[in-house]
C-alpha cells in the first residue's frame, strides 16, 4: 500500500519524493486494477480517502524522512539502518555522500520478495546495501552486528511506518538496541500513533476505504496493546528528541493532508531524536 502510493506520489505535478521502484513493487504483487500506481488511476481524486488523503500522506512522510536521512549522512553518519524497511528503495534512490553503509531489516520473505523485483529491474544501489532477514521481535542486533554493523561511529536509524505493528515488548527492545548501538552523533527518526484510536476515529472514512477498495483492515494490522512512552524513554537516556504532527510538515510543504474531524492522522507523530555529540 506504500508503495503504491509512492507510486501515485512520484507521477503528482507536484510530487515532494519520486520513488521509479514504487510501481514495479505494486504490478509484482499481482495487485489488481483496483490498485492504482498514477493519480490518475485514482477515483475522485484527491478527495479519495485512502489513495488521495492517505496517499498524500505517504508521499509526504517520504519526502520528509529522505530529507531527515541525507540530512544525516551528511551531518556524518556513515551507515543507515532501516527498521522494517519493507519496500523502502532509499538505498537505490537517494543520492548518498561516498562510503555510506546502509543495512535494511525486515522479515525474509518480505526481503526476497523486494529482491526478486530490484534483480529484475537490474537495479543499482547508490551506497553499499547490506540486507539483514530478522524479526525484530527477537536479539536482531546480534545479526546487524555479525553483518559489519560498527557501534563505534555515528548511524542514522528510521523505524517508518513500523512501530505501530510491533509488540510493545519489541518496541522497547528496539529502542534499548538503537541505544547501545548507537556512538555519539547517531540520530533516530520513528513514527507513532497516540493511544489506540477512539470509536470515532475507528470509524473514520479513511479505514472504510481500505476495507472497501483494496479489503484491508488497517485497523487490525495496528497492535492494540498500550504503546511504551519511547520519546521519554529517550529523553531518559540522555537523547533531545523533537516530536511533529504530520501536519505540521504538509503546511511547511505547503500542501495536505490538513486535519478533519475524527482523523486518523490526528494521532500520528514523527518523532526526531539526536543523540548528544551533533545535531541534525
Ligand atoms: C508498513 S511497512 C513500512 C515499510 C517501510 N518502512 C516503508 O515505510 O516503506 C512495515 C514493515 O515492517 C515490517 N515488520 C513488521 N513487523 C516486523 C517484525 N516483527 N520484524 C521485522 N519486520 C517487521 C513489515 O514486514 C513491513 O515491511
Amino acid at each position: 500500500m506504500v508503495a503504491a502510493a509512492r507510486a501515485i506520489e512520484t507521477h503528482r505535478p507536484d510530487a515532494l519524493a519520486g520513488d521509479a521502484y514504487a510501481e514495479h513493487f505494486v504490478r509484482a504483487a499481482g495487485a489488481s486494477a483496483a490498485w492504482p500506481v498514477r493519480p490518475a488511476e485514482v477515483p475522485d481524486g484527491d478527495a479519495n480517502p485512502l489513495w488521495g488523503r492517505l496517499g498524500r500522506y505517504f508521499g509526504l512522510r517520504t519526502r520528509v524522512l529522505d530529507d531527515f536521512l541525507v540530512r544525516s549522512a551528511h551531518a556524518g553518519a556513515r551507515q543507515v539502518v532501516l527498521l522494517g524497511a519493507g519496500l523502502d528503495a532509499r538505498a537505490f534512490r537517494l543520492d548518498w555522500p561516498p562510503g555510506r553503509v546502509i543495512y535494511e531489516i525486515d522479515r525474509d520473505g518480505v526481503l526476497a520478495f523486494k529482491h526478486h523485483v530490484l534483480d529484475g529491474l537490474a537495479a543499482i544501489p547508490t551506497a553499499t546495501r547490506r540486507p539483514i532477514a530478522v524479526d525484530l521481535r527477537d536479539d536482531w542486533a546480534r545479526s546487524l552486528v555479525s553483518t559489519g554493523f560498527d557501534p563505534t561511529v555515528p548511524t542514522a536509524w528510521l523505524a517508518e511506518g513500523l512501530l505501530l505493528y510491533l509488540p510493545p515488548a519489541a518496541e522497547r527492545l528496539l529502542i534499548d538496541t538503537v541505544d547501545r548501538l548507537s556512538a555519539d552523533g547517531s540520530t533516530l527518526a520513528f513514527e507513532v500513533k497516540l493511544g489506540t484510536e477512539s470509536p470515532e476515529v475507528r470509524a473514520s472514512p479513511v479505514y472504510a476505504a481500505a476495507r472497501q477498495q483494496i479489503g484491508i483492515d488497517l485497523l487490525a494490522l495496528f497492535d492494540g496493546e498500550p504503546r511504551p512512552d519511547s520519546v521519554g524513554d529517550l529523553r531518559g537516556r540522555g537523547w533531545s528528541t523533537a516530536v511533529y504532527t504530520p501536519f505540521d510538515f504538509a503546511r511547511h510543504h505547503g500542501r495536505g493532508p490538513r486535519p478533519e474531524p475524527n482523523d486518523a492522522l490526528a494521532s500520528n507523530r514523527w518523532v526526531f531524536a539526536n543523540r548528544p555529540g551533533t545535531y541534525v
